[in-house]
């Protein structure tokens, strides 16, 4: 038996959503709060299964958690080192914050490869290479990492791809680190900063988060502290793209607008009226949407998180939209599912062509990965009929109660269990 989500589709949304806490910054936060001597209490944390997938490595290790309502709080003073060999590291690809976590505080740590949505190969090389340069040895055996050392020094480390991972990692590893470490082409993701924010409020020295080069100068000692997670900058885009696909009028609040004007920028382009506030975004409506092309990039480019959300509001758009993946070439899966559903799309080397527009149909789909996931519920709203959507754990790891948030939005959305 598997769980699956029905949604209804035809109806129109209206109404406010209100954007949890950032999915990417919080699965970082949570490991760096291990890197703490005592209570880190972070606000903010979204209820997702990445989170709680984190909070049961982090018992393996013996660190108190405490959850109440959307605080966390992360008390490592009887934290033990133990091998993360469980099968729940290979629930997440951020699991590999333990990596940069652990060896910094520690000098040491074993633990599985991690997992996440397959978006084509995700190698941890510059992960490696980094922890490399500030003193560790590493080894791989049957599927776990081994990596230690008697002694991490600053270094200079150049990244040759701008990775988000190896950069929070590399930080988290050289916050104790003796002398200073630069990170080069650093990623300037905001989730970046947010790490940043907090481990310096731990008491760590890390400048220039946000920008290509970040700083870190090892200290003696982090304390715990209190800290509130930015907005999911991701979860903020899929809602504004399924108010211009299908709400008369949608307030998406909890929003850091700048996060996300790589795609507002785009959607004005394609035709949809928008208010954009301090902190929050209105959709007034979108009609007469023409087709645009988008290339994803590094921040502040236009996320490759975004793209697939995108996808199934480009099918309703006039002419021909161009979707070109620079990040995850091959993250085109819910392309074929968009297709099953009465998309015309074709899909080439690191792209797609969509032909517009498409009349969809509600069919039993697969949620491949998170953002497929995402895309294919915007397209069941869209779609005649009903949509089945199948393996939805890959959505639960990353939007908070999306079933709930829809519902008061008025989709129609349940449900169920199949063989
Ligand atoms: C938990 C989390 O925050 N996940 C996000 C993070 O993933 P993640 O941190 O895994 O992505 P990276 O920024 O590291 O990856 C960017 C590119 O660099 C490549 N690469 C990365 C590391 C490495 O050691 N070697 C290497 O070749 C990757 O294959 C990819 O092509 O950023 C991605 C790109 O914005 C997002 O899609 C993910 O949602
Ligand atoms: C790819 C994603 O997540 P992860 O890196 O956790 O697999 C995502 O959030 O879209």
């Amino acid at each position: 038996m598997q769980e699956v989500i029905r949604i209804e589709g035809g109806r129109r949304l209206k109404g406010e959503v209100t954007v949890s806490g950032s999915k990417n910054a919080t699965v970082a936060l949570i490991p760096a709060a291990v890197l703490a001597e005592g209570p880190v209490t972070i606000v903010g944390v979204p209820g997702i299964a990445d989170v709680e997938s984190l909070s049961e490595i982090l018992r393996i290790l013996n660190v108190d958690v405490i959850e109440k309502e959307d605080h966390l709080i992360i008390d490592p003073s009887h934290m033990r080192n133990t091998d993360l060999d469980a099968d729940v590291v290979t629930r997440l690809r951020a699991s590999y914050y333990f990596m940069g976590a652990l060896l910094g505080k520690y000098g040491y740590v074993r633990m599985k490869m991690p997992g996440g949505c397959y978006l084509g190969p995700r190698p941890i090389d510059l992960h490696i290479k980094g922890f490399e340069a500030l003193g560790a040895s590493v080894e791989y055996d049957r599927g776990c990492y081994t990596i230690r050392a008697d002694h991490l020094h600053g270094a200079k480390i150049f990244l040759d791809i701008s990775s988000v991972g190896a950069t929070i990692n590399i930080m988290m590893a050289a916050v104790y680190a003796e002398g200073r470490t630069v990170i080069e082409n650093a990623a300037k993701e905001p989730e970046i900063i947010d790490v940043a924010t907090l481990l310096n409020k731990m008491g760590a020295n890390v400048r220039g988060a946000g920008t290509g080069v970040i700083t870190i100068d090892g200290v003696k000692s982090l304390g715990g502290c209190f800290h509130e997670i930015i907005p999911d900058r991701i979860e903020a885009g899929t809602f504004v793209i399924m108010a211009a696909a299908c709400a008369d009028r949608m307030l998406i609040r909890n929003v850091i607008p700048k996060h996300i004007e790589a795609l507002t920028s785009k959607l004005q382009e394609m035709g949809v009226d928008m208010e954009i506030g301090v902190d929050s975004i209105l959709v007034r409506h979108a009609d007469h949407l023409h087709g645009i092309d988008v290339t994803t990039k590094p921040y502040p480019g236009f996320a490759t998180d975004l793209q697939q959300p995108l996808t199934p509001l480009l099918t309703q758009a006039e002419g021909v939209s161009q979707v070109t993946d620079t990040i995850y070439t091959e993250r085109f899966k819910h392309c074929l599912e968009l297709q099953r559903m009465g998309a015309d799309i074709e899909i080439g080397n690191g792209m797609a062509v969509i032909h517009g527009p498409s009349k969809l149909y509600g069919d039993k789909v697969t949620a491949t990965d998170l953002r497929c996931g995402a895309s294919l519920v915007i397209a069941g709203l869209l779609a005649e009929g009903v949509t089945e959507i199948h393996d939805v754990y890959h959505i639960d790891r990353g939007y908070d109660n999306i079933d709930g948030k829809l519902k008061a939005l008025g989709g129609v959305i349940c449900r169920a269990m199949v063989e």
